[in-house]
């Protein structure tokens, strides 16, 4: 089978290693749009749209996988901070509280002329210590938030700030690779 990821995600591209498979990368290119209301729907709804931008472009069989994290606080979205101050404001809610980090996988799997696909999403729900603003300047510096859902990223410096947490780690990191691999497995395309 030719496995796709398609995503840009250097994260997803080590996690789907994980499981020993072999894939090509092709990220999806285009803007997603937003057009749902729930958190769970809305992720889903951007990982489809990935992965059916990648899987338009093939013929023959595939499976085209697609992915994508957003963070939840209070029915307060957030994605990549666009710049530090926005970064600076993200962790700064996110602080002495408990917030969730949804990722959406949809897969699109093609053989033999039939298309399938799966759909899920995972949620994770992640408790930080407090942190201070001199600590979150510093972090700031550091350049790690600019590319990471919420500005924060767990598996970095910032893990020293993660109190607990309910769920996939991995999720967080964005990809689910445990829930990915059973639902994988339950269709029979792993
Ligand atoms: C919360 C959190 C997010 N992230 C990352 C995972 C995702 O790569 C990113 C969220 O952005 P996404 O839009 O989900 O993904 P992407 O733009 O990196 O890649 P592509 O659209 O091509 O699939 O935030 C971490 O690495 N660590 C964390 O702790």
């Amino acid at each position: 089978m030719r496995y796709v990821l398609a995503s840009a995600s250097p994260r997803r591209k080590e996690l789907l290693s994980l499981l020993g498979i072999e894939f090509e990368v092709i990220p999806a290119q285009k803007e997603e749009k937003i057009e749902r209301v729930k958190l769970e729907e809305i992720v889903q709804s951007l990982a489809n749209q990935k992965a059916n931008e990648v899987a338009e472009e093939l013929s023959g069989d595939f499976c085209v996988i697609g992915a994508d994290t957003l963070v939840s606080y209070k029915g307060e979205v957030l994605g990549k901070p666009a710049d530090d101050e926005e970064a600076f404001g993200m962790i700064s809610m996110l602080s002495d509280r408990t917030h969730q980090v949804y990722t959406g996988v949809c897969v699109q799997y093609q053989k033999d002329g039939k298309r399938d696909e799966i759909s899920f999403f995972e949620k994770t729900d992640v408790t930080l210590y407090p942190i201070d603003r001199f600590e979150i300047r510093d972090y700031i510096k550091t350049k790690d938030s600019f590319d990471k859902a919420g500005g924060y990223g767990i598996q970095g410096s910032f893990g020293k700030h993660v109190k607990s947490i309910n769920g996939e780690y991995n999720n967080v990191v964005g990809f689910p690779v445990g829930r990915f691999y059973n639902e994988m497995f339950k269709k029979g395309w792993i």
